[in-house]
């Protein structure tokens, strides 16, 4: 199909030149636009697809970039990108150098707001909003949010807070029943009733004083428009519920939304998945943690497991197919998700927390205040720690170590493999006296016979990995890989000898008394940043200690990483195998 209107809009002005009988066709080009570019290139699928006549209609009446529009996670703003004047890179979305698959402020003036991380959007427009209030400027703020991501504290945070003011605020709840897992609790099932209008009910958004409308038909242009309009002329905080289909447009994505969130490579025309070779047969960690959980949950009924809203990403999944009654999703709750297990706790239930590494820098307060200080041995699972890829900046891993290292009663631990997963799972359930945060990365490992019998690991126990005598490095979790691969290929490396620390909390402080007795130059490897972690942590007992060693520290630089392959940014920041041969060869 060609493009007629898609082609000529290289901004929202050209889009409101389009007559309103003219915007069904748009829509069309640009869901198939979407599907075209995503189909190979990958990245968020389902959601853009389902907000594309909401994205059009929002930019065709609202006077955007002056009137503000904050997506919430952001995951859903292709149909955004394309509209305002970045159809032409689109192809670049989330590959290394290219654009970015987030609305993001330094890329373009109508991306308002920087997002990744759920459930933002209220509080930052209400920010706004005052912030126009209060310069005296006339002009219109609208959230957009999902059903999923408005059951975030945060977003109850901004609604409680807004629904006090007079700020020119329109909330947009984009529901279309589903996170990328379906959506869960009490919010849901009152969404729910308030569409199908069977029971009566108080409608909680009036009763946080905002003018609510809806439930309306989130594909129907013209409805759309005809109630935005209405709401332009609206005063104060005003809540408009528009329903969706995730997926809309593509038959697949429809029936199959969970996979369709974020498909991979797709064939544009029949929408089936495009299954890869495999090239490395070991599994995920993912899998490797969910399997392992259902294995000990089987033995040990006091294990209960918890997710906030990520059970297909964490594997989770396998648990709540299996022993449902103690598997949780506690939705988009981070907070929630780490108290709740501190509660468990308390009563002898060992909780396994499974809360991505990016995530997790929610519930910092948490991990402190109600499982530390009171030492309940809550078990971490820190999934997607270190570079995740191609969602970027918002989401890599990479402040986990520096983050939990200064808090007292944590023990963490990073598995080199995917047998010391397993192996300290185990460990953890028969009860550490302590939390525990154990953090490995998105993916495949490289042990393709994973499932070997249980073995005890010993907390604070490092590891030698490999003998020399004038070099050593020591490194934290799985780029223990990168280390290795690159010892190999150093003319040098039988001077070079390999620890892998296994615990950055406790330390193995006779280890590291033998390595910096035995080895004039010491590096440390982490895929953390350099600030505050591994590193760090060595560098502390060395000064503590007086050594007069010469110590390097590498890991992630002291910036905000963007988005790529793993590999890539692996290379960029020095952290692959031959940029660690070539620092390695020089020392
Ligand atoms: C704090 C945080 N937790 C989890 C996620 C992962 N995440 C991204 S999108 C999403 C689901 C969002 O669902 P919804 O708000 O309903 O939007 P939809 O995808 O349906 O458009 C989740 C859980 C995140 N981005 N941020
Ligand atoms: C937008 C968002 O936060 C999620 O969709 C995230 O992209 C999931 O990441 P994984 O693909 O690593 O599960
Ligand atoms: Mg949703």
């Amino acid at each position: 199909m060609k493009n007629n209107f898609l082609e000529h809009i290289k901004s929202p002005k050209e889009l409101r030149l389009l007559k309103q009988n003219e915007l069904p066709k748009l829509a069309k080009e640009l869901r198939n636009f979407i599907i075209d570019i995503v189909a190979t290139k990958e990245g968020h699928l389902g959601a853009s697809l389902g907000v594309v006549e909401l994205t059009i209609a929002l930019h065709y009446i609202f006077n955007t970039p002056k009137d503000q529009l904050i997506w919430d996670v952001g995951h859903q703003a292709y149909g955004h990108k394309i509209l305002t004047g970045r159809k032409d890179i689109f192809d670049s979305n989330r590959q290394f150098g290219g654009i970015s698959g987030f609305p993001k402020r330094d890329e373009s003036i109508y991306d308002t707001f920087g997002v990744g991380h759920a459930s933002t959007s209220i509080s930052a427009a209400l920010g706004m909003a005052i912030g126009s209030q209060l310069k005296g400027e006339d002009k219109h703020h609208i959230a957009v949010i999902g059903d999923a991501s408005i059951a975030s504290g945060m977003a109850f945070e901004g609604l409680n807070h807004a629904g006090v003011t007079d700020v020119n605020l329109l909330v947009v709840l984009n529901d279309n029943t589903i996170g990328i897992d379906p959506s869960v609790g009490a919010l849901k099932q009152y969404l729910t009733n308030v569409k199908k209008g069977t029971q009566r009910q108080d409608n909680i958004f009036e009763a946080l004083n905002f003018n609510y409308s809806g439930p309306i038909d989130g594909h129907d242009i013209d409805t759309l428009i005809l109630e935005l309009k209405r709401l332009k002329t609206v005063k104060g905080p005003k809540f408009l519920h528009v329903i969706t289909t995730k997926g809309k447009g593509l038959k697949q994505a429809e029936e199959n939304q969970v996979k369709y969130h974020a498909p991979g490579k797709f064939d544009a025309k029949t929408g089936n998945i495009i299954v890869k070779a495999e090239t490395i047969k070991a599994p995920k960690y993912q899998d490797v943690f969910g399997h392992t959980i259902v294995e000990l949950a089987k033995e040990n009924k006091n294990i209960v497991g918890i997710t906030p809203a990520m059970p297909t990403g964490s594997s989770l999944k396998y648990m709540m197919d299996e022993i449902p009654k103690r598997a949780f999703d506690v939705g988009i709750a981070e907070q929630h998700a780490v108290t709740l297990a501190a509660g468990m706790a308390t009563q002898g239930l060992i909780p396994f927390c499974n809360i991505y590494s990016t995530f997790l820098q929610r519930a910092y307060d948490q991990i402190i205040h109600d499982v530390a200080l009171q030492k309940l041995p809550v078990i971490f699972c820190l999934d997607r720690a270190g570079l995740v890829g191609e969602d970027g900046a918002t989401h890599h891993g990479v402040f986990d170590l520096s983050y939990l290292r200064c808090i007292p009663n944590l023990i963490i631990f990073a598995p080199r493999n995917e047998i010391e997963l397993r192996d300290i799972m185990y460990t953890a359930q028969f009860g550490l006296a302590k939390p525990i945060a154990i953090r490995y990365p998105r993916g495949k490992g490289v042990t393709i016979d994973w499932k070997q019998p249980f073995k005890k690991i010993k907390i604070g126990k490092g590891e030698q990995l490999k003998s020399g005598n004038k070099l050593a490095i020591l490194s934290i979790g799985t780029i223990a890989q990168n280390v290795a691969e690159a010892i190999d290929l150093c003319n040098n490396k039988e001077d070079i000898a390999h620890y892998d620390m296994r615990f950055v909390k406790p330390l193995d402080e006779t280890l590291l008394h033998t390595i910096l007795k035995k080895h004039d130059s010491i590096v440390t490897v982490e895929d953390n940043t350099i600030k505050g972690g591994f590193g760090s942590a060595i560098l502390e007992f060395v000064a503590f200690h007086q050594y007069k060693n010469t110590i390097k520290t590498l890991g992630i630089p002291d910036t905000f990483i963007e988005h790529g392959t793993v590999n890539e940014l692996q290379q960029t920041v020095g952290l692959g195998a031959i940029g660690l041969k070539n620092y390695f060869e020089v020392l």
